[in-house]
């Protein structure tokens, strides 16, 4: 089958040769060396396929696609969680390491002590797990988080931003909760318009990259029949959604000034920060109509494997690396067409981890290519994918 404009092969990244998890979630100790292209991992339930690609995630991408508690992470009884990577490409080695202690995650790059805004996104990824699937019709607030995990990882700067703006938010709530004078709510409102309208501005520039894309999958995913499009409404019009590069910086600020102020008396009775790119709207569309409420199952499954695929696209294009991809048993959940068509996106140069419960998804061709790693819960696993 045809593939749209990305070619994996165009871009072949830093790819990860070695890993090692200590006293990460139900391992003791896992090993795997001599990593290969692509990585099966097959076992029943509950045998630490997950925690595996999550290791690898939070060595990549800086974060858990499970959760943001470190805590969690950290093997039950055990103080301190360590991971270690080793990624290569023809011409770089990196040694990424990670220490996770209750509340704090600690990064090194090469030995040396790294924040986590310096090694996010050096070695890209791309993860796709079964609550991807609600990306459409789930909370409006998924959707948003799509846009903004593909955000930090081609700036370096947005992490930060988002971090920023969460924190206003959240005070300007308390503020409101604990009916605080005016004077400083606005002073709170002219920090959160600035900082908001950073987040809004590289969102869209970011929704741009990854439109073409998306809309070009869907297309090759349904056979050209249907349309996709995602479209993204600032909350001062959440009914008129923004044509590509229509909103300047300075319309953003201005609208976004005039709206806050004119949302005050609501945001007072209501006690909630009511305005800002946490309240905007992203919307899926088919053919024209919200995905939210028209998409059949079919399409849900069209529309989140597409924009899984504009992810790695414009991750590769924008960082020069191929990202990798880290599929968590989403194979069950895709039918055949959409399988087939997945499978030969990752027939490409790009690295992929593949969770499972069995291997009848995949067929003879990629079972071939692949190291099948076979995990049966033991607390200390030590393979090496390839004898090579
Ligand atoms: N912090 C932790 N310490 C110890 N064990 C944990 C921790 N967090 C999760 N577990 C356990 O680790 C085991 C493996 O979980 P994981 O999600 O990796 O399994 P899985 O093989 O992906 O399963 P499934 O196929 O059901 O998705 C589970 O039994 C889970 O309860």
């Amino acid at each position: 089958m045809a593939q749209a404009e990305y070619s994996p092969s165009q871009t072949p990244g830093m790819r990860l040769s070695c890993l090692s998890l200590r006293d990460f979630r139900n391992y003791r100790s896992f090993e795997l060396s001599n990593i290969g292209a692509l990585t099966i991992l097959v076992g029943p339930n509950a045998v630490g396929k997950t925690s595996a690609v999550e290791g690898i995630s939070l060595l990549t991408a800086c974060s858990s696609f499970r959760t943001t508690q470190a805590a969690q992470m950290i093997k039950w009884g055990c103080e301190t969680a360590q991971l270690e990577a080793k990624f290569q490409s023809s011409s770089r080695e990196v040694d990424m390491g990670l220490t996770i202690s209750a509340g704090r995650r600690s990064y090194r790059m090469n030995g040396k002590p790294r924040k986590a805004a310096d090694v996010r996104g050096l070695v890209p990824a791309v993860s796709f797990t079964p609550d991807d699937l609600h990306l459409a019709k789930g909370a409006a607030s998924a959707r948003r988080d799509a846009i903004d995990s593909v955000g930090v990882q081609l700036s370096r700067n947005f992490y930060s931003v988002c971090v920023d703006y969460r924190k206003l938010v959240k005070q300007k709530n308390q503020a409101l909760k604990d009916e605080l004078p005016d004077a400083y709510i606005e002073s709170l409102n002219d920090v959160l318009v600035r900082v908001g309208v950073q987040v809004l501005i590289h969102r869209l520039q970011v929704l741009d990259r990854l439109r073409p894309h998306f809309q070009s999958y869907y297309r090759e995913i349904t056979g050209g029949g249907e349309e996709a499009s995602v479209l993204y409404a600032p909350c001062w019009a959440k009914d008129a959604p923004l044509e590509p590069g229509s909103l300047t910086r300075d319309d953003a600020l201005a609208q976004l000034t005039s709206y806050m102020g004119s949302r005050a008396i609501a945001e007072r009775a209501r006690k909630r920060c009511l305005v800002g790119p946490h309240a905007d709207a992203v919307t899926f569309t088919v053919d024209g109509h919200d995905a939210a409420h028209f998409a059949s199952q079919g399409q849900q499954r069209s529309i989140v494997l597409a924009w899984k695929l504009a992810e790695a696209a414009v991750i590769a294009a924008a960082t020069g690396n191929a990202p990798l991809l880290l599929l968590d048993d989403v194979m069950s959940e895709l039918d055949d067409a959409r399988r087939s068509y997945f499978m030969n996106f990752i027939a490409g140069d790009m690295q992929a981890f593949i969770t499972t419960t069995h291997t009848d998804y995949f067929t003879d061709d990629m079972l071939a290519r692949a190291d099948i790693i076979t995990l049966d819960g033991s607390e200390a696993f030590v393979g090496g994918a390839r004898e090579d």
